[in-house]
C-alpha cells in the first residue's frame, strides 16, 4: 500500500490547506513520513485512495450540531460500484469554532463603533416556522452592512444559521466545496474587497490575510466534527503497521473498536429491518448510530449505514464472519465497510 513514487506515504484529504479536514489530517498524521496532498472535493478524496494515488484519505463524516455529511455517506454507499475497496480505518474528533472572515469596507469603517448593523436589532427575527428562534451566541466585530454574498460549505452554513439569519439576512449564500476553498475566493475578489465574506477557520483566516469580522459564530459552543480515515481494501492486521500506532487495532490502550456497514432490506418484507438489527443484538455489537439514503433502485428504497462498537468480534474475524453470513440471510445484500479504533474523547 506504500506509495512507489516515493517513500513518504501520502494522505488526500479535502482543502485547500486550512480547512478543517485539513486541520484534523494534521492532527492525526503527524512525522516526516506522511505525505498530505489537499483534494478538491471529498469525491476527489474517495478516488485518489480507489487508484491507490494515496495510501490513505480523511473526510468529514458528521458534526455534532448539524448531523452527517451526505456527500460521504453517498461515497461510502457507493451506488455506481466504482469504489468497491474503500474501507473505513480510523476516526478523528475536531472542535469547529466558525468565524466570519472578510475586509472591514472602508466606507463604514467610521461606523463600525456601532457594531450592529442598523438592520439588524441583535435578536433573531421569529417566523410562523420559528416562533422562537434561537438566539445568536456571538456578535459581529465590524459592521457587516457591506456584505452582500456569503461563501461556505453546506454544513457550515448549517451550524451558523442564528448568526446568519440575524446579522446577515437575506443576504446571497453560496455554497462551496470547503470552508477553506470559502476563504479563497473572498480573499481573491480585489474588485470589490469588502462585499464577500466567508464562513471558515480563525486558521484561514491567517493563511489567506483575511479580517475576522465575528468569531464563535456557530449555533452550539460544543460544535465538534468527526472525520473518517479511509483506506483501500479491507481493515486486517498486516496492513495496519503504515497508520500512527494510535489507529492501530492492535492498540490496546484503547480495546474499544467501532464498525461500518452498509445493507438494504426488502422493504415490503414485514419486520425485515428490525430482523437485520437483531443479528447484531445477538453478536454483541452495539449500534450507535444509524443513517439511511435512498437506494436509487426504485422510488422509496433506502441503504442503511449502521456503525457498531464492541470488542471481541473485531480482534476475531471468524466471529465477524459468522455475524455477516447471518446478516446475509435477512439482508438484501450488504457490505462491510471497515472498523476501526474508538477515539472518542481523546
Ligand atoms: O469545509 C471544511 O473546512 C471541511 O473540512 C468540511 C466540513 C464538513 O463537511 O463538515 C468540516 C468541518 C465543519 O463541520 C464544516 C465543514
Amino acid at each position: 500500500m506504500a506509495d512507489s513514487s516515493s517513500e513518504k506515504i501520502t494522505i488526500a484529504y479535502l482543502g485547500p490547506q486550512s480547512s478543517y479536514t485539513h486541520q484534523a489530517t494534521v492532527d492525526s498524521f503527524e512525522g516526516s513520513r506522511y505525505l498530505l496532498r489537499d483534494e478538491y472535493s471529498i469525491r476527489d478524496v474517495f478516488d485518489a485512495v480507489q487508484s491507490s494515488t494515496a495510501t490513505f484519505g480523511v473526510v468529514p463524516f458528521e458534526n455534532s450540531s448539524n448531523g452527517s455529511v451526505l456527500f460521504t455517506l453517498d461515497l461510502l454507499i457507493d451506488r455506481e460500484g466504482a469504489l468497491p475497496d474503500i474501507h473505513v480505518c480510523g476516526e478523528a474528533y475536531m472542535d469547529v469554532q466558525h468565524c466570519l472572515l472578510g475586509y472591514i469596507s472602508k466606507s463604514l469603517s467610521s461606523e463600525n463603533r456601532d457594531l450592529q448593523s442598523s438592520s439588524s436589532s441583535g435578536s433573531a427575527t421569529p417566523t410562523s416556522t420559528k416562533p422562537f428562534p434561537q438566539e445568536p451566541r456571538s456578535k459581529p466585530l465590524t459592521n457587516l452592512r457591506h456584505i452582500k454574498r456569503i461563501y461556505s460549505h453546506p454544513q457550515a452554513f448549517g451550524q451558523c444559521e442564528a448568526f446568519l439569519s440575524t446579522f446577515l439576512k437575506g443576504v446571497e449564500r453560496h455554497e462551496v466545496s470547503s470552508t477553506s476553498k470559502a476563504a479563497t475566493i473572498v480573499a481573491r475578489n480585489t474588485e470589490e474587497p469588502g462585499t464577500e465574506a466567508a464562513i471558515s477557520s480563525r486558521l484561514a483566516a491567517d493563511v489567506h490575510n483575511l479580517t475576522v469580522l465575528a468569531n464563535g459564530i456557530q449555533d452550539v459552543q460544543d460544535n465538534t466534527t468527526r472525520f473518517l480515515i479511509i483506506q483501500r481494501g479491507p481493515v486486517n492486521h498486516e496492513n495496519q503497521s503504515l497508520l500512527p500506532k494510535k489507529f492501530q487495532i492492535l492498540d490496546e490502550s484503547r480495546p474499544k473498536k467501532k464498525g461500518l456497514i452498509a445493507f438494504s432490506i426488502k422493504h415490503e418484507e414485514q419486520g425485515a429491518l428490525a430482523n437485520a438489527l437483531l443479528v447484531f443484538k445477538k453478536h454483541a455489537l452495539n449500534l450507535t448510530s444509524i443513517n439511511s439514503r435512498p437506494s436509487r433502485l426504485r422510488p422509496w428504497h433506502y441503504t442503511f449505514l449502521l456503525e457498531v462498537e464492541g470488542e471481541k468480534e473485531f480482534e476475531n474475524p471468524d466471529l465477524l464472519h459468522l455475524a455477516l453470513k447471518e446478516l446475509d440471510t435477512v439482508t438484501e445484500g450488504n457490505k462491510w465497510l471497515g472498523c476501526w479504533v474508538d477515539r472518542f474523547g481523546t
